[in-house]
């Protein structure tokens, strides 16, 4: 598993801003989606290129491109949602695949409550996207999902993280690569990722 933390100064400053006890659900959405756009720029950036010929004004050429299918999108119900339309900035051909998870606030344990994965899984990338991973259960349920489906390559990328929910996919999913915002210091006891940015859910749907 390769555990990217991003470098880039804009991730961290939005991140940042998203911290804010007193940010608006539209900035709120509006930072996801542009964190979402920056990530998805850093978890392609070694996808393979092979030389395809072209005709262009000039004449016949060999031009690089993309060297495997799209790659299919995995948002996480529902805060995945929120991550979707700056992935497809970058992507706009991908297809897309969802999931629903939701944790038991008391056993933190994850539910799968819907799954809609593409058939032609085995061919693609799966990038999965949600803003939060604290202790691990959701991701790595999602992630058994989509290799019960015949998924081979599976990137994963989130807004921030927790430790011990990095822990907890490396133990269970070591293949998976992990593209993250920013990796925060630890979970509560309630399993919410300090200083995390709260809810993201309820954030991004106006529900709290
Ligand atoms: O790593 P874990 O401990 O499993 O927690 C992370 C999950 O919790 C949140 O979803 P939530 O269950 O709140 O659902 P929501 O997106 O509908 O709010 C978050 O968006 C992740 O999917
Ligand atoms: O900190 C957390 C943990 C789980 N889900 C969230 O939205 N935030
Ligand atoms: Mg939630």
């Amino acid at each position: 598993m390769a555990i990217f933390e991003s470098t880039h100064p804009l991730v961290k400053h939005k991140v940042s801003l998203l911290r804010d006890i007193d940010i608006s659900v539209k900035a709120f959405r509006e930072l996801t989606k542009e964190v979402a756009v920056l990530l998805t720029v850093e978890a392609t950036q070694h996808f393979e290129l092979t030389q395809v010929p072209l005709t262009c004004w000039s004449g016949d050429i060999q031009v690089p491109m993309v060297a495997k299918p799209q790659p299919t999108l995995v948002p996480i119900l529902r805060a995945g949602l929120g991550m979707l339309d700056g992935a497809l900035t970058i992507l706009p051909c991908a297809k897309i695949s969802v999931v629903g998870l939701r944790r038991d606030e008391k056993t933190l344990d994850p539910e799968t409550y819907y799954e809609n994965i593409i058939n032609d899984i085995e061919s693609r990338t799966a990038i999965i996207i949600d803003p939060m991973l604290a202790t691990g259960g959701t991701a790595i349920s999602t992630i058994d999902l989509l290799k019960k489906s015949g998924c081979k390559h599976i990137v994963a990328l989130f807004l921030v993280a927790a430790p011990e929910g990095i822990q907890a996919l490396v133990d269970v999913h070591p293949d998976v690569d992990l593209i993250i915002g920013t990796i925060d210091e630890r979970l509560n006891e309630n399993g919410y990722i300090l200083p995390g940015l709260g809810d993201a859910g309820d954030k991004i749907f106006g529900t709290l």
